[in-house]
């Protein structure tokens, strides 16, 4: 069990509050009197630099958000997690989506058994398997190979392998990875519009197999496929990837094609799994398990780094620092890659399903801010779209600034003018440009006195904007693995700090069950009158124009 400590009670919480009060931190100052301050506030590992020197903080600072990591028993929890513990209390689970990825010789235990060698085994049939598709081995029932693969999953049984698919198109193998989603029949329509059959090979991916999207597809995909294949052919098109066997068994699919997880893997959290099929498929087992050895490396830092040192633990501290301190209501995720295109969309889930709770670990309501709202979009993009309100807004927006210095595609100047951009965009939202700058630069551009007092507020910006900067020296697999389980960890430290549940997602749970109670009302032609005026008046219409 982890501790259930309310932070705001800590002695390290009640000293921030005080130093938040007390102190204007102030970046251009807090850079003009600290030469030293990126090397006293930036680590570098073997392959990339972490950059957290722009942020709002002095070392007094630092050194009390550690205090509150050690009060709140972070140091356990991270223990007890890897061990596996059953931390998901409230669904009684272990967590344990880092022993999908431990190379190490070490047993973990769940309900006494050792789950290292299921892993291993089914790690070994996702090799095999998509060694026979890729080399073209495995013919469809036409006798052709297959070319196109179509994922259908949705949440985390979509959004990892998306997302990672999307990062390492440079790694890509012979076959074309589509994902189906949505609920919405133009999603699967437009995807298999241009597919053969005969070609194709369908994973349906669901943790649970009861999930109403992805069932739906699923069953869409199979009458596609059986206007041209017979019911036989299924086995040669369909794999499951699910914990329910039972379901996968019942919908049609043959044991063999089943890829097995568990309950201990959150969805959230499954593209290690089987869920990471898709990613196999894309870009070749040995480039996904350097996915896996490079999360592992993140693990181990994680977990043996001091906190001072230990970048998921600072990256987490400061996301607290800015939310419950500076009330800050959204944190932004800016990769300058536009590999990373699907990025802060998988963290957005990562996160926001994960710290999105308002009841602590006592079964009480909290009385402070948690889980932020996660967003973004690759840059220089965000920079036509959103930035000018994170320059000039009223809000409070911290960022993380994500890039890679080398380029797999060298297209002339196209590197260096991206970073240009992402080092511009550092410099600018955390020193601003002050009154006497924008006047001296009206001035050198001939405007009258008047004019500058006219124009000069609108072309003020406040900076003082925090940003971390993480600057890995190449994209690849491996490099990718050690991004996505900083990101996962941070995600942890936040949860534990908050004295919050992270590993279960009742919320979304919800709305499973409210679509499911309505559907029926839309499947008849009678007045509905059940609901609230709105939903009646919303339903009434749908069935009226449908
Ligand atoms: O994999 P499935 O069981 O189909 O679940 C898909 C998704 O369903 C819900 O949205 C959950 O909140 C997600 O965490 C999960 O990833």
């Amino acid at each position: 069990m982890l501790s259930k400590i309310n932070p705001t009670q800590t002695n390290s919480w009640k000293a921030l509050d005080e130093h938040f009060g007390g102190n204007d931190f102030d970046l251009r100052t807090l850079f003009q009197y600290n030469p030293n301050r990126f090397n006293e506030f930036s680590l570098q590992k073997d392959n990339y630099l972490f950059d957290y020197s722009k942020n709002l903080i002095d070392s007094r600072t630092k050194d009390l958000l550690l205090q509150l990591a050690e009060e709140c028993q972070l140091k356990d929890a991270i223990s007890k997690m890897f061990s596996g513990d059953k931390i998901n209390e409230t669904e009684g689970r272990a967590v344990l989506h880092t022993a999908l990825r431990d190379f190490s010789d070490r047993e973990i235990l769940v309900d006494g058994e050792n789950i290292k060698p299921q892993i291993k085994r089914v790690l070994e049939h996702m090799k095999s398997f998509s060694e026979k598709i890729i080399s073209g081995e495995h013919k469809g029932f036409s006798g052709k190979e297959i070319t196109d693969v179509v994922n259908i999953g949705i949440g985390g049984s979509d959004l990892g392998p998306v997302m990672v698919c999307s990062a390492l198109k440079h790694f890509k193998t012979r076959l074309n990875t589509h994902f189906v989603s949505n609920v919405d029949g133009n999603h699967i329509a437009e995807v298999v519009k241009n597919l053969n059959p005969e070609t194709t090979l369908f994973i349906i991916a669901s943790k649970t197999f009861t999930t109403q999207e992805t069932m739906t597809n699923a069953h869409s995909a199979k009458d596609w496929f059986l206007k041209a294949g017979k019911q036989e052919d299924v086995a040669k098109h369909f794999v499951a990837l699910s914990t329910n066997i039972e379901e996968v068994k019942k919908f049609g699919i043959a044991e063999e094609n089943i890829f097995e997880f568990w309950d201990w893997v959150g969805g959230r959290y499954s593209l290690w799994s089987a869920i990471g099929l898709s990613i196999v498929l894309s870009v070749g087992y040995e480039n996904f398990e350097q996915l896996l050895r490079g999360a592992y490396d993140t693990d181990q830092h994680f977990q043996t780094a001091e906190f001072s040192e230990n970048i998921p633990v600072l990256m987490g501290l400061l996301g607290i620092w800015y939310r419950n301190f500076y009330a800050a209501t959204t944190y932004a995720i800016l990769p300058y890659s536009q590999y990373l295109d699907r990025f802060a969309a998988y963290f957005q889930q990562g996160d926001m399903e994960s710290n999105g709770k308002c009841v602590d670990r006592n079964g009480e309501f909290v009385e402070y801010e948690t889980g932020p709202i996660i967003w973004g979009e690759p840059g220089t993009n965000g920079q036509h779209a959103f930035y000018q309100l994170i320059h000039q807004g009223t809000e409070l927006i911290p960022a993380d600034f994500i890039a890679y210095a080398k380029s797999p595609n060298l297209v002339s100047d196209h590197q260096d003018k991206l970073l240009a951009n992402f080092f511009a965009q550092t410099e600018a939202l955390a020193f601003g440009k002050l009154e006497e700058e924008v006047e001296e630069e009206l001035r050198n551009a001939g405007k009258s006195d008047e004019e500058i007092d006219r124009l000069i507020n609108f072309k003020v910006f406040h900076g003082n904007t925090p940003t971390n900067s993480i600057l890995f020296k190449e994209l690849t697999p491996f490099s990718l693995g050690q991004l996505i389980a900083l990101y996962e960890h941070k995600i942890f430290v936040q949860g534990v700090i908050w004295n919050i549940f992270s590993f279960d997602q009742f919320g979304v749970e919800l709305g499973k069950v409210l679509a499911n109670k309505i559907l029926p009302e839309l499947e008849n032609n009678e007045t509905i009158s059940s609901h609230d005026s709105s939903t009646n008046g919303l339903i009434n219409y749908y069935k009226k124009n449908k």
